[in-house]
């Protein structure tokens, strides 16, 4: 009997002390939650241990907003995060107070794991090294310096509708176009940054190179997700992902390590680069202008490796944006009709890249409202004070995550009446040309703004004007395909939870215009 009883308390003993122990702890966290939240500040709190993880969608957020107000505060599991959701609150907290709201969140798992020695500027929280670069890469982008980068838009556009073409068999076949546009994304990214490309599809095929770029912006793009890797905002689960790697039940955090350890392999582009402006055999490329600006000759090698990865980063949305706009269309022929006639009454028809060719005001604004409409980076990327920012008499902390809803600030009705309406004229004056005063919030807004906008803003204009000029789009045969859901902004989307905001991959048909000829000019 006493013999049972000690194999009982063996058993027991460890049982119940660990019971207690993740009592207590549970106990501690939640009183550690209720401290970290930003005093005075209104927000859903959400269920123990995870705050609002389960519900942290730009959807949800943009809903809780008519409840708590334009700024609010959720909770990550630990981690108290401000959520700006109106155009008016953006502007009073980004541009009023940009110097309290330029930083980065430090992450556990991109951080700490994946990404310690080389940050990308997206990635970096505000410092001396951090403005250099991105003054740097601000430079080579600017207004000016996009026009000497159109030839490599113009060619890379001309080289996918080549490949639209022929991969549906000049119209006769519906397929989905996701491929064919992600690699335009890449080369656009490659030639822009570096002044060279994956000559044809065989090439990006046969490259294990681009190949290993395409997987590792894929999974560096996971890992930098702030809608999953849920150890970032609980901290017990970096516990347990560390036992699993010893007891090899998953890679658990070697796994970041090796992808972070794989992107510096992009440091071969970079090499290629430099020999290229040596022999003066270069073309005109953002490293290219980087290398070659005296104002930046100060740069680490480091830093300019943190320059590649932020220009690869930047192809991962060109191709959403891209997929909404031909899904847009194939379901419009409307407004496929309106845009092929301003094009035809514009400027001709079968070259509308011709230098020259003036500005599509209709495709223009065509652009921007997609960008508005589909918000494809939906919470833009998640900032940090770097000081006190005040909203509405509350004082928001130092080193306070900050989200901006830029799908929310999107739909304010404000700035974009019925903004559940797709309406290109809303970019239009009405005597001609686009309303300058008007801004979409998809490329963010204040101190930490993508810095490729020009650059981006013209290459997806290329891509529509092109499209729209060359071909008759209509959707593939397929029950997916037809159903007008997969044209919702909300209903249409991939993966909710993934930083960026995508299409399903469905089918469409790309019937040329003039047939082949067209295509070829
Ligand atoms: C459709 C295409 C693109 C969209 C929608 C987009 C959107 C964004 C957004 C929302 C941000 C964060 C802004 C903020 O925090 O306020 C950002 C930052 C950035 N983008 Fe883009 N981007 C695009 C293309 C590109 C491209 C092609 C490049 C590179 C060539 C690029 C380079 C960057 C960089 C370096 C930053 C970080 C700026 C900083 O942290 O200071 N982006 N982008």
């Amino acid at each position: 009997m006493s013999l049972n009883l000690e194999t009982r308390d063996f058993f027991l003993l460890p049982l119940v002390s660990s019971i207690l122990l993740t009592i207590v702890y549970f106990l501690f966290n939640e009183i550690a939650r209720y401290t970290a939240r930003v005093k005075g500040l209104k927000g859903p709190r959400g269920l123990p241990v995870v705050g609002n993880l389960h519900q942290a969608t730009a959807e949800q957020h943009r809903l809780w907003a008519k409840e708590y107000g334009p700024v609010f505060q959720i909770q990550l599991g630990n981690v108290p995060v401000v959520v700006v959701n109106s155009a008016a609150a953006a502007k009073n907290l980004f541009l009023t107070q940009t110097s309290a709201l330029n930083s980065r969140p430090v992450f556990h798992v991109f951080h700490k794991i994946v990404s310690k020695n080389v940050l990308s500027i997206g990635t970096s929280p505000w410092d001396d090294s951090c403005k250099r670069r991105r003054k740097a890469a601000a430079t080579a982008l600017n207004r000016s310096k996009t026009e000497s980068y159109l030839p490599i838009l113009n060619l890379e556009v001309t080289e996918w509708i080549r490949d639209l073409y022929e991969e549906g068999n000049g119209g006769a076949l519906a397929f989905d176009p996701t491929d064919l546009t992600h690699r335009l994304s890449l080369n656009l990214s490659l030639t822009l940054n570096y002044g060279f490309r994956a000559e044809s599809t065989k090439d990006f095929q046969n490259s294990p190179l681009l190949q290993e770029v395409v997987h590792i912006e894929t999974e560096i793009g996971k890992l930098r997700s702030t809608g999953s890797n849920y150890s970032n905002y609980i901290p017990a689960l970096r516990i347990l992902d560390r036992i699993k790697e010893i007891l090899h039940i998953s890679p658990g955090p070697a796994y970041g390590r090796d992808i972070g350890k794989r992107r510096l392999a992009y440091i071969a582009f970079l090499a290629t680069s430099k020999q290229r402006i040596s022999k003066g055999t270069d073309n005109a490329c953002i490293q290219g202008g980087v290398l070659k600006d005296p104002e930046a000759s100060n740069l680490t090698e480091e830093e300019l490796i943190s320059i590649s990865f932020s220009m690869m980063a930047g192809a991962e949305t060109t191709t959403p944006t891209i997929g909404w706009g031909i899904l847009f269309l194939a379901h419009h022929p409307d407004i496929q009709a309106q845009a092929y006639n301003t094009i035809v009454s514009g400027i001709n028809p079968s070259n509308p890249l011709a230098p020259g060719s003036p500005q599509v005001d209709y495709l223009m604004a065509f652009t921007k409202e997609i960008m508005r409409y589909y918000t494809p980076l939906r919470l833009a990327l998640p900032k940090a004070t770097s000081g006190p920012a005040i909203w509405d008499g509350t004082t928001i902390p130092a080193n306070t995550m900050v989200f901006l809803n830029s799908w929310s600030c999107n739909r304010d009705p404000i700035p974009f009446p019925n903004p559940d309406v797709f309406k290109p004229e809303r970019w239009m004056k009405k005597e001609g040309g686009q309303r300058e005063s008007l801004s979409h919030y998809t490329f963010g807004y204040g101190g930490r703004m993508c810095v490729a906008s020009h650059v981006a803003n013209q290459g997806l204009y290329m891509a529509f004007l092109n499209l729209v000029a060359r071909f008759e789009l209509s959707p593939g045969d397929g029950v997916e395909d037809i159903n007008e859901g997969c044209i919702d902004p909300m209903k249409g989307i991939q993966d909710v939870r993934a930083t960026r905001a995508g299409p399903k991959g469905v089918k469409v048909r790309f019937v040329p215009r003039e047939g082949r000829k067209n295509i070829e000019k």
